[in-house]
């Protein structure tokens, strides 16, 4: 209990930042707001004026605290709690299924798969203590990453405090990062108006929005993140994990599909192939795993990758270029 500040204050701090937490949440996790912007603001405005007034109210998960003050000068480089492993790529459904089949003989008829849509982002590490994020980080080489903290609580969709009754004393998330493509077209006119070098993809901008050492910048930018792993929850499957990290307040992609078999996760690769043009985000494939945790751990990790999952590719589309339309005129 603080001395200087008046019970009624502090109780008010304190329904201003629930309720900012849960409109945050609804906005950007759910898509669903709660509320209009204005009324958003309006409380968001109160509650930045309270802490300036009452400085000892400020606690590191305060809505207030998504925008680091001073740039940082270079990023510290960091070791990963666990490793964040690479992918096996599989770029034609025949080598989907070898891979499949080798899996079925090693596990049996019990294999379940689940097919989640390959987010085209950075991939990256956020890492909480009792419930707070205390570090985020890029995937830098897998074993060691840079830390953007700074710039990772600036995006709406990552909580800063868990949501749900019992959380974790360490909870280590996997998402990706990405910037949609409406907001890449925004930020390349802005850069172009600028004279500034445009980003080629939404991926390249959101890795170079990720190493801005000013996170008023990645601030600026309308960032999305998707939540993918889960490391030390309860739950005994990957589909349970997911489910795990929408109850602590994550955002996970909605297309995803538990699969029973082979012939169920071709048909999910073939329709997100033909129809992933219509999501707001850049996907370059889809990522198989076996579901169930105790199967992972039976069939292990090569030297490089986990054998329990791959990346199955979309083929690269002919980017219709210049030389080809000046060819047609011809
Ligand atoms: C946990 C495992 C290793 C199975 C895993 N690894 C992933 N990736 C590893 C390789 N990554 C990588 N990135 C840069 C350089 C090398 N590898 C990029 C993330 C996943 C990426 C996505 C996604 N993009 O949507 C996803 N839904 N699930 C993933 N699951």
């Amino acid at each position: 209990m603080s001395t200087t500040v008046p019970p009624e204050i502090e109780e008010h701090t304190r329904t201003l930042r629930a309720l900012l937490h849960r409109w945050g949440y609804a906005y950007y996790v759910l898509d669903a707001p709660e509320v209009s912007d204005a009324i958003y603001d309006q409380h968001y405005r109160e509650l930045v004026d309270l802490e300036s007034r009452y400085p000892e109210l400020v606690s590191p998960d305060s809505p207030t605290r998504r925008v680091g003050e001073r740039p940082a000068s270079a990023f510290v480089s960091v070791t990963h709690r666990v490793p964040m492993f690479s992918l096996e790529n599989a770029f034609s459904q025949a080598e989907l299924e070898k891979w499949g089949e080798r899996l079925l003989r090693a596990i049996g008829p019990g294999l379940e798969f689940i097919c989640e849509l390959k987010i085209d982002g950075s991939a990256t590490a956020l890492s909480y203590e009792d419930g707070v994020l205390v570090r985020g980080a890029t995937r830098g080489d897998g074993v060691e990453g840079e830390e953007i903290t700074q710039n990772l609580r600036t995006i709406r969709a990552i909580p800063l405090k868990l949501l749900g009754g019992e959380v974790p004393a360490v909870l280590e998330v996997r998402g990706e990062a990405f910037i949609p493509r409406d907001e890449f077209e925004r930020i390349n006119q802005e850069r172009q108006a600028a004279g500034e070098k445009l980003f080629a993809n939404p991926r390249n901008a959101c890795a170079g929005t990720l190493r801005q050492l000013d996170s008023r910048v990645v601030a600026s930018r309308r960032l999305g993140f998707f939540a993918y792993t889960a490391h030390y929850g309860r739950a005994e499957s990957q589909w349970e994990a997911l489910a795990e990290l929408e109850s602590h307040g994550f955002r996970v992609n909605p297309h995803r599909s538990l699969c029973r078999d082979l012939a169920e996760v071709r048909t999910f690769c073939e329709h997100w192939e033909n129809h992933r043009h219509e999501l707001p985000y850049d996907t370059d494939g889809v990522v198989v795993k076996v579901n169930a945790f105790d199967h992972q751990r039976e069939v292990g990790f090569t030297s490089k990758f986990p054998r329990w999952a791959i990346a199955f590719k979309y083929p690269a589309e002919e980017k219709s270029t210049v030389v080809e339309a000046i060819a047609v005129q011809v």
